[in-house]
């Protein structure tokens, strides 16, 4: 999702342009476009003076476009509305947010970095004529920069917080990854406690039952499942019966001085634990499509969790010198299996296509459908020679497999597929591009084929 900018910011960025005489921003333009190489170099260098940072910006590609970047920057933020708009010029300051975001780079440094450009245009101001050093430009120099600096602050700040939420659901959805075995082993709990509380009331021994919160399942639910669960009925419904039945059904049961008031808490209890079970089926079938993150339709991952991934992927790379392959691969003319045989057809042929995926990749590899007829495949820890080797090997299998359709057709498909190896730049969305460029030059190409992203030079060539 992008960050769009807000009234607010377009008028800030208008008033302090309004602000300062053409003559002021015309002698800080200047200066600017005079020395831009040297005060990209300035902000270049903070950076480096970082460890951690210089690892981020050891990237050649990244340092030649940064360098490249840095200066046009330096010119543009002190341009004329009528050259560029504010209203552009704050959107800018927000991909450049967005990129910060996406690769981590703490705010500190940005904001170090920007320090010293300030430095710099002071001492070059400084330096001029001294007739000319009313103070007006300073302030322009300082306002603007403060100003880009605290749009890409907002913008990385809720960058991060998203991020940060997928990242959670990502979590959750690991712990209930193997959704199917997790529910049997607390359907199992929760029939263990309904076991043991009969088994007292009937040996007559109900004067302290087994608190359900105290369960093996109420453990579970009450510190995992409602986390994994959280804002659902179902979860809210079971924890007011953990608390129901724990406070007001069994103190009733201990309490019942008669056989038939035992059996009518008895068959309360056992009520109670029925319908908890039935949410708890409810709620895992959720987690494993919905809202765990699963496309219904072929349960591969939804596009949400893509950056979350991908980040943990690019940081793993880096740690660990490894490469990685991004395969974008587009069913060809699907439409046409809608148009020709139904949409309930293209949903049967979705789902074997998928199946088929799953059963081509390695444990480690991630599968994503990321809309209508697109995969995502991320092969990791591979070279290129395996990752378009592992990705013909697929195109060849999907072309030689029968599919089925409703009332005993088959149908055969080809796929396209666009492969790019992840070449270390520490921003994900490169690679995706990459991919995306390289599936779009298959299609070109007549389809049915592997086109792979050239690494060095950006462009894409034939495999
Ligand atoms: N049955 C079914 N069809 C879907 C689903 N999602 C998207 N589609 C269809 O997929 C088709 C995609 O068509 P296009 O994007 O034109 O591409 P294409 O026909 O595959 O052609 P090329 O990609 O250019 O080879 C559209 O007709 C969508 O309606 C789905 O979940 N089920």
């Amino acid at each position: 999702m992008k960050n769009s900018p807000s009234e607010q910011m377009v008028r800030d960025w208008a008033a302090v342009v309004a602000q300062y005489a053409p003559s002021t921003r015309a002698r800080v333009r200047a200066l600017a476009q005079q020395h831009q190489h040297a005060l990209a170099s300035r902000f270049y260098d903070s950076l480096l003076s970082d460890a951690a940072a210089s690892q981020l910006v050891s990237h050649e590609q990244v340092q030649v476009r940064l360098h490249a970047s840095m200066m046009r920057w330096i010119t543009d933020v002190f341009a004329d509305p009528e050259d560029i708009a504010p209203q552009a010029l704050v959107e800018r300051q927000i991909r450049i947010g967005e990129v910060h975001a996406r690769i981590d780079v703490p705010v500190h440094l940005v904001l170090r970095g920007a320090r010293s450009l300030k430095q710099g245009f002071y001492a070059l101001l400084g330096a001029e004529d001294e007739s000319r050093n009313d103070g007006a430009a300073v302030q322009l120099v300082t306002q603007t920069i403060d100003l880009a600096m605290e749009i890409m602050s907002q913008t990385y700040a809720h960058s991060h917080e998203r991020s940060a939420r997928a990242d959670e659901a990502y979590r959750l959805l690991s712990m209930v990854q193997n959704a199917s075995m997790e529910r049997e082993r607390q359907r199992a709990a929760l029939l263990d406690w309904e076991s043991a509380v009969m088994y007292e009331i009937a040996v007559g021994e109900a004067a302290r039952l087994p608190r359900m919160a105290a369960s093996e399942f109420g453990l579970w639910f009450r510190h995992k499942g409602v986390h994994a669960f959280q804002g659902t009925s179902e979860a809210e419904a079971i924890l007011a019966a953990i608390a129901h039945v724990d406070e007001v059904v069994q103190p009733a049961l201990e309490a019942a001085q008669d056989v038939e008031e035992r059996q009518r808490q008895a068959r309360e209890l056992r009520d109670h634990a029925r319908r908890m079970a039935l949410d708890l089926d409810t709620l895992f079938q959720k987690a494993n499509e919905l809202e765990g993150g699963r496309d219904v339709l072929t349960s591969l991952l939804n596009r949400k969790f893509l950056p979350v991934v991908l980040s943990k992927e690019v940081a793993y790379a880096r740690e660990r010198n490894s490469q990685f392959a991004v395969i974008a691969i587009d069913i060809d003319h699907f439409k046409q299996v809608n148009d020709v045989h139904g949409h309930e057809a293209g949903d049967m042929v979705l789902q074997q296509f998928a199946a088929l995926l799953s059963d081509s990749v390695r444990g480690g590899d991630y599968l994503f459908r990321l809309g209508g007829e697109e995969f995502l495949m991320l092969s990791v820890d591979v070279d290129e020679a395996r990752a378009v080797a592992a990705a013909e090997r697929l195109r060849a299998r999907i072309a030689a497999e029968v599919f089925r359709l409703p009332r005993d057709r088959t149908m055969t498909l080809t796929i396209s597929i666009g492969l790019a190896m992840h070449d270390g730049h520490p921003d994900y969305q490169r690679a995706l591009r990459r991919a995306d460029v390289a599936l779009y030059a298959a299609k070109q190409r007549g389809r049915n084929c592997l086109v792979v992203a050239d690494q060095v030079a950006d462009k894409v060539t034939a495999g």
